[in-house]
């Protein structure tokens, strides 16, 4: 499914319509380039599970846990990492709500990631003209309810 996003409130948009619609264990890699939106969309993730504090890049504290929405979101960002940093983040622990609430999974440079969870959903964001990007998004074992996805785009 192919995306448009003319400004940084369709991205926003799209992020909300996730929050609201997704089941706990969700898990989203974002790719893209930086600053194609990445954080932007987890800011609208994180408005749609009725989270009432700023979400802020994880980009110093490789995670960011938020408990006080609908649902957990654990916000991560692999930028600075090296593959036997992310494997020592045992990710599982997250996706698979061992030891933690299940929540939403949220992985910021899932390209560095060195194996995948056995369901995720995939949103690429690519630039195009000028602030519009386009997402590209893609599931893996696992569905996105696409009602409220329609509904608030
Ligand atoms: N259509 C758009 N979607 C998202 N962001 C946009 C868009 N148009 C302009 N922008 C701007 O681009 C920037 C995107 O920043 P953001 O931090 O979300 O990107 P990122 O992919 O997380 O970057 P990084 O990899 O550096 O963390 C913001 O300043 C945002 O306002």
């Amino acid at each position: 499914m192919n995306i448009s996003l003319p400004d940084t409130q369709a991205t926003r948009k799209l992020g909300i319509a996730l929050g609201q619609c997704l089941d706990a264990r969700s898990v989203i890699l974002l790719q893209g380039d930086l600053g194609a939106g990445k954080t932007t969309l987890v800011q609208g993730l994180g408005e749609g599970l009725g989270i009432p504090v700023p979400i802020v890049s994880p980009t110093f504290t490789l995670i960011n846990e938020y408990a006080e929405g609908r649902l957990p979101l654990y916000h991560l960002d692999l930028y600075r990492l090296e593959p036997k940093e992310v494997i020592a983040l045992n990710l599982e622990t997250y996706w698979e709500g061992i030891e933690v609430t299940p929540g939403i999974v949220a992985i910021e440079w899932a390209e560095r990631l060195p194996y995948k969870p056995d369901r995720y959903i995939i949103v690429h964001l690519t630039y195009g003209n000028e602030d519009s990007r386009q997402a590209a998004i893609a599931t893996h074992n696992c569905m996105i309810p696409q009602e409220p996805l329609g509904a608030n785009l």
